[in-house]
């Protein structure tokens, strides 16, 4: 279904993704860790057309999307929504006009000009709003809501585009541990509930355990780790970070015991 062969990214001197080459057969939520400057963005910014790729291919359905020009990379845009960290909203617009330019890829330039948008894509663009439990934020301003209630309409701006994949690149890196595991659990509903596949960008190894059916582990743009969150035991991941033996999983966590653990332990070992 999607294969990557060889998909290599250079700056410059810098080989950022390194002849990476995988095949998903079936829409699954895939985890992608790493420690910084691994490659994880830039693979996700490839798939999804941001950046083009330097060498080899990646093919979805059986088509090269790293062939794609103009207007096909558009379309491809909306088959393959992306989230981001910083969520990426317009501030000072209203919640329900931020999830409608989830659409302005099929839109005419005077339409998005005036903001004019058909009232069935209004009515759709709530129901998604409710299906996530923000329903009632419609008419706030984005920035007006929480990190977590803002992430939650970047991901209803992404359903909006109706897309076969969701790329989520770090979605849970600026949020606190209670949000973290409300946007990971909506990320996880739309995967059982629509069958989308969702390739998630994550720092936090328990995280990648708890909500993937397979993790993919990169180190200096390599590939070194492909496999199932089981088989990610504590030796494979100090590999994948290039870890010392200090290497402990809690500096990795957000869940909120495992970090409460590891502050009374510190507490602890300081007094
Ligand atoms: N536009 C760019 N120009 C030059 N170098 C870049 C560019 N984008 C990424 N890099 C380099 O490519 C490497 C991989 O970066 P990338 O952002 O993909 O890593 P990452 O695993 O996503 O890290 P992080 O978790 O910090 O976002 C890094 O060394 C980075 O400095």
């Amino acid at each position: 279904m999607l294969t990557f062969e060889k998909l290599t990214k250079s700056f410059g001197t810098k080989t950022a993704v390194d002849a990476v080459s995988l095949t998903i057969d079936r829409p699954m939520m895939v985890g992608v860790i790493g420690r910084s400057g691994a490659g994880k963005s830039t693979l996700l910014r490839m798939m999804n057309r941001l950046a083009p790729a330097t060498s080899g291919s990646f093919t979805f359905e059986g088509r090269d999307i790293t062939e794609l020009r103009g207007r096909d990379i558009r379309a491809w845009q909306s088959d393959c929504a992306m989230i981001f960290q910083q969520f990426n909203l317009v501030p000072r617009m209203d919640v329900v006009s931020n999830v409608l330019h989830g659409t302005l890829n099929r839109r005419s330039t005077l339409a998005t000009l005036f903001n004019l948008f058909p009232k069935d894509d209004i009515y759709r663009a709530i129901d998604i709003l409710e299906r996530l439990g923000i329903a009632e934020n419609a008419a706030k301003r984005a920035e007006a809501l929480s990190g977590g209630q803002q992430q939650r309409v970047a991901i209803a701006r992404a359903l909006m585009q109706d897309p076969k994949i969701i790329l989520a690149d770090e979605p849970i890196a600026s949020l606190d541990p209670m949000n973290a595991q409300i946007v990971m659990d909506a990320l996880r509903r739309i995967h059982e509930e629509d069958g989308r596949m969702i390739l998630c960008n994550l720092h936090t190894l328990d995280t990648a355990r708890r909500y993937c059916d397979r993790v993919i582990g990169m180190r200096d743009g390599r590939v070194v780790f492909d496999g199932t969150p089981d088989q990610l035991t504590t030796g494979v991941a100090r590999d994948i970070y290039g870890a010392e033996a200090d290497f402990s999983e809690e500096a990795t966590s957000t869940d909120i015991s495992v970090l409460n653990t590891a502050r009374r332990a510190r507490l602890e070992t300081a007094s």
